[in-house]
């Protein structure tokens, strides 16, 4: 928004006491557009009047206001407020709503307005930009000299949270764009903070104020299981700025959830973003992520616990056992399986329904909803019940069966409620006594009218009398002028004229003005009631706020674990067997994604086999043969086993690993301005700095963003280090066929390589891992598929030929015989060297006489010239 508004230059004494009342709020609410009531719209004025009216496409007027220029001015209206209030927090825009706030009174002056909400975009609470199977946070971050502390809550689903991170600003910007947090609070005095700005420039979210972080005793219980204060005074901040922007109940938040990020894999933002967990690094959609393919959930809320899952999976090998049995058990139990998913799929979306109920922001057909889904709950429940799973107990416990509060919802609302709520047929008959007998009032009231109608028109003898409605005369018989004319002036003498149209006249009777009192009344008085009893209906609900987002909870976790247990059967996926240790052996593992895109080829099954000898798999082999996606296929396999699902393969022995790290394709840039060679670098620093014996590292091919040697020298380092300091299972693979001599002096690196055969000259990827090396990258052939012109192609195949031919036959360059002081040396050996070296080696000097050994030298020493 304008940083120098019009709004703060202008004297406020100049307008009109409507106007000034207008500046005095918008002066309180300068980062919002205020949508100011007036009648039947909501007008934005100066400032926000000329951005509105270019953003929302709206016509800019004016308005007199005392000043002595029109003052800009655009409206939207009232009943259509919701869709441009929408647009604009779509476009991270917030507004703040100013309604009337006392009935006016004669005499008194102007009414009192008040914000009576601000919506942002981290607060926004039904919008077509919701998306149902994913969260929307809004969060905040404080700052301790040891640590930093992010609090974060979904309004829309009433989930609350909070993490202790490390101090280094990656750690907080990981989490904050793992979880798509769209707003986040900020103290005042660090909002031009960098770290701010940049979350503000990079990743569009939307930064807001708060100053005070104290809070209601309301928001206060929300914290009961947070005994440090550091994070209360997060969470107060955050609640605070909720409670003092919503102004309403904000009953479903739930007890804050305190995550540990070390009792989950940890995986950085990018490495998430490269392994495409959640969204495609083109594109950036769902479909042809891993979330897609393991999607098979009915319901929103089991759509968004896939994703948390997929952003946090388990360590704790119990836990992940567990999710395994429930998988098995489905997988065994196909029938019922079949009809839970057929359950879950009428069940709404009953954390959001919850969250609008309590809200106050919902209409019949949401309590509608929820009666639907509260049908299915005890179906589920027994369903869950009849597995042969140890836990099914627990889990069918959180499931209440709710049949106080369903007996509610079958007989007090009707089947199809309509949209609003104050204008009745939302209760069913039957429910309340009093609305009974309104109703029938009503509908006796208009029973006499149709046979007053037909009496009159046998009195009269006209045909075409009609009896009809209007807000200013209320009931009224209604005849032609020619029809009249034909009669007798006496048999309408006690009719009273209320209207004279051009063709025909309006009459009251006193016993149709009685009548009309008494369906008016009844209908006015049903209105009421029946908004009394939405509201004690409603009321009920939040009683229930709990233990519904509990089974909410439950049903999610059973939709996500059903949802596994049908793509694995669809895909074939086993269960892998945890062990203790590190080892691990996947045999005819699969990349989970790639095997279902693939369109006319068939997936080529790779083992993966890292023993306690191995901890580095060297992967060579031509471009295009597949190396990164053997990377990839691991760290799926290992995910997809930690969230609880089955993996793409015919046998699996895993580890449980606590982190991953990758370093594949290129990045997102986290750490803003900096190169992409740089940014690889300190991406492997993160790695070498914080990976364990308990890590998996994926590196394709680092150092290739530098100068030949410079990269390789790199490469050779990090393996070493790698190898001798941290013991993690790593996959490296590489162009530089020099660094495969490695294998000789790291006992517990094994080079493998993706096979390719050359047929007529043409390269054949067979996509098959095998042991050993390869010495070609076939380059100039990929270049060759890539349709380069032929003339480039036979020029590099020139070049080439002629490189190979000053390089020898040694993969290795000088640059590997490393100085004596460096830890490990890989001194470049020819061929024939070597075998003049062995054949002394081979000597048994206390064989030889002197003249013996002395021929043995000169034979050697010939064969070297
Ligand atoms: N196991 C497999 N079976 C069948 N096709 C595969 C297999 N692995 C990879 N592919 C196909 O080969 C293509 C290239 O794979 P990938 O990107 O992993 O190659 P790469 O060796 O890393 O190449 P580069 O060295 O050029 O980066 C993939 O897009 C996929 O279509």
């Amino acid at each position: 928004m304008n940083p120098d508004p019009i709004i703060l230059k202008i004297d406020i004494n100049d307008y009109t006491p409507m106007m000034q009342q207008y500046i005095s709020i918008k002066r309180e609410n300068l980062d919002s557009f205020v949508f100011f009531r007036l009648g039947d719209f909501y007008e934005m004025f100066f400032d926000d009047a000329l951005d509105a009216s270019r953003i929302l496409e709206i016509a800019l007027t004016g308005r007199d206001a005392g000043s002595k220029d029109r003052v800009p001015m655009c409206g939207v209206p009232y009943h259509a407020a919701n869709n441009y209030i929408e647009r604009l927090v779509a476009g991270g825009y917030k507004v703040a709503i100013v309604e009337q706030v006392e009935e006016p009174t004669a005499g008194k002056g102007i009414v009192r307005r008040e914000v009576v909400q601000v919506v942002t975009p981290g607060t926004i609470m039904e919008s077509n930009g919701l998306s149902e199977k994913e969260n929307n946070y809004i969060g905040t971050v404080s700052v301790y000299p040891d640590q930093l502390m992010l609090g974060f809550c979904d309004l829309t689903t009433g989930e609350l949270g909070l993490m202790a991170l490390p101090l280094e600003d990656i750690h907080i910007y990981n989490q904050i764009i793992t979880l798509g947090v769209r707003e986040l609070i900020v103290a005042p005095e660090l909002l031009q903070n960098d770290f701010y700005r940049r979350l503000r420039e990079q990743y569009n979210i939307v930064l807001s104020v708060e100053e005070s972080s104290e809070v209601s005793k309301e928001m206060r219980a929300k914290m009961q299981q947070v005994s440090d204060v550091r994070g209360q005074l997060t969470l107060a901040r955050l609640l605070n700025y909720l409670e003092r922007t919503q102004k309403r109940s904000l009953e479903h938040i739930q007890q804050a959830a305190i995550y540990e990020t070390d009792s989950y894999l940890q995986m950085d933002a990018h490495s998430q973003a490269a392994l495409e967990l959640t969204k495609t690094l083109r594109g950036n959609a769902k479909t042809g992520s891993l979330l897609w393919l393991l999607d098979q959930t009915k319901t929103a809320m089991g759509g968004r616990m896939l994703k948390k899952w997929l952003e946090r999976p388990l360590i704790d090998k119990a836990e992940i056992e567990h999710r395994h049995d429930f998988v098995a058990c489905l997988q065994s139990e196909y029938f019922i399986k079949e009809e839970i998913k057929e359950s879950l799929k009428f069940v709404y979306d009953l954390e959001r329904l919850l969250g609008r109920i309590v809200y106050e922001n919902a209409s019949g057909k949401e309590l509608a909803q929820l009666r639907q889904s509260l049908r299915q709950l005890p179906v589920i429940r027994e369903l869950i019940l009849r597995l042969p799973y140890n836990r099914a107990h627990d889990l069918a416990n959180g499931i209440d069966t709710f049949d106080e509060l369903l007996a509610t919802l079958e007989q007090g609302i009707v089947d199809n409620p309509p949209p609003g709520i104050k204008d009745g047929g939302i209760i069913a008959d039957g429910f309340n006594d009093e609305l009974d007998q309104l109703r029938d009032a009503r509908k006796n009231g208009k029973t006499w009218l149709a046979e007053l109608e037909a009496a009159e028109r046998v009195r009269t003898g006209i045909k075409t009398l009609k009896i009809g409605y209007n807000r200013v005369f209320g009931y009224y018989l209604e005849a032609t002028k020619a029809a009249l004319a034909n009669i007798d002036e006496d048999l309408i003498s006690h009719y009273d004229r209320k209207q004279t149209l051009a063709n025909a006249e309006r009459y009251i009777t006193p016993e149709l003005k009685e009548k009309e009192s008494l369906i008016l009344g009844a209908e006015e008085r049903m209105s009421l009631l029946e908004y009394e009893i939405f509201v004690a209906i409603r009321q009920q609900v939040k009683g229930y706020t709990q233990k519904l987002q509990q089974a909410a909870d439950s049903i999610a976790t059973v939709d996500v674990l059903a949802s596994f247990a049908t793509v694995s059967e669809m895909y074939n996926y086993v269960r892998a067997d945890i062990i203790d240790g590190h080892e691990l052996a996947i045999v005819d593992g699969r990349h989970p994604v790639v095997e279902r895109v693939m369109e006319d080829a068939e997936y080529v099954a790779n083992d993966c086999k890292m023993n306690n000898t191995t901890d580095i798999l060297l992967i060579t082999g031509p471009n295009m043969a597949g190396k990164s996606t053997y990377m990839r296929q691991l760290a799926d396999i290992v995910i997809m086993n930690q969230i609880g699902c089955f993996v793409p393969a015919t046998k699996a022995e895993l580890p449980i690993f606590e982190s991953i790290f990758t370093r594949i394709g290129a990045s997102d840039d986290l750490f803003s301005g900096q190169s992409t060679f740089m940014v690889e670098m300190m991406e492997v620093n993160m790695a070498l700095k914080h990976a364990t014996k308990k890590s998996l590292i994926l590196f394709d091919e680092i150092g290739r963003g530098t100068a030949t040697y410079d990269g390789m020298a790199l490469a050779q380092s990090i393996l070493e280090y790698i190898h001798h300091h941290i013991g993690a299972k790593t996959l490296f693979s590489t162009h530089y066929h020099e660094l495969t001599v490695l294998e000789e002096q790291l006992p517990r690196l094994h080079n493998v390589h993706v096979s390719a055969i050359e047929e007529n000259d043409q390269l054949v990827f067979l996509h098959k891992v095998k042991d050993g090396s390869v010495d070609r990258s076939y380059g100039v052939h990929v270049a060759q598929l890539a349709h380069l012109p032929n003339e480039v192609i036979q020029r590099a195949q020139t070049i080439l030929g002629s490189l190979e031919a000053q390089r020898g036959d040694s993969k290795q360059l000088d640059l590997f015989a490393a100085p004596e002081n460096e830890t490990v040396t890989v001194t470049a050996i020819d061929a024939d060297t070597q075998a003049v070296l062995d054949e002394l080696a081979g000597l048994d000097i206390n064989q030889l006489t002197p003249l013996d050994a002395l021929n043995a030298l000169g034979s050697v020493l010939g064969k070297l010239k």
